[in-house]
Formats: C-alpha cells, structure tokens, sequence
C-alpha cells in the first residue's frame, strides 16, 4: 500500500541545538533503515520549507501509523497522509 505524506517539522526556537542536532541525527538514521528496507520510497525536500514530501509503501494502515508515530521528530512534526493507488493511464507496471 503506498501513501504520500506531507510531514512540516516545527522545532521550538528555544530548543537545546545539541538536543535538535541528536533529534535529526536519529531521524536521518531511522529514515536512511526504512528506505534500505524499501518501507520509505521517496524522501524529497519541499523547496524553501523545513518539511518533505515522502512515499511510505507499507502492508498496512496500522504499519504506516506505527511507523510515523516512532519518528523521532514526530512530536515536532505537522503530518499529512493521503492513499495512494494505481492510475489507470501510469505505464509503470511496478506501481501498486
Ligand atoms: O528534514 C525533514 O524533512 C524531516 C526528516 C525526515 C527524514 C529525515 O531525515 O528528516
């Protein structure tokens, strides 16, 4: 099941810098394992905003929601989902 998601991170301007550096070095670790697993298939920079758009493909609703819910920024993060599913008119084969 593949969905794209919208994910604007909003770190408090007070926060400690080593504390947010250690949050994005932990996010990046998780985020760089679940692409190596092929659970994060696309992880792209929103031009001009500290926020990305992603495509997750996941067995399962709840896997999707797991996963977001272990992001180490997740607490920091305004998150949207959407479902995605095949076009009629895609030529790529491997989309489902
Ligand atoms: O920088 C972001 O958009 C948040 C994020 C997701 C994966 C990662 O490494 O950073």
């Amino acid at each position: 099941m593949l969905f794209h998601v919208k994910m604007t991170v909003n770190l408090p301007v007070d926060m400690n810098p080593e504390r947010a550096a250690a949050l994005k070095a932990d996010e990046k670790a998780l985020a760089q394992r679940l692409q190596a697993q092929g659970k994060w298939r696309h992880l792209w920079r929103i031009a001009g905003l500290y926020a990305n758009y992603s495509v997750f493909d996941v067995d399962s609703v709840q896997e999707l929601h797991d996963l977001l819910m272990q992001l180490p920024l997740y607490p920091y993060m305004a998150i949207e989902v959407n479902a995605l599913c095949r076009h009629p008119s895609s030529i790529h084969e491997d989309d489902r």
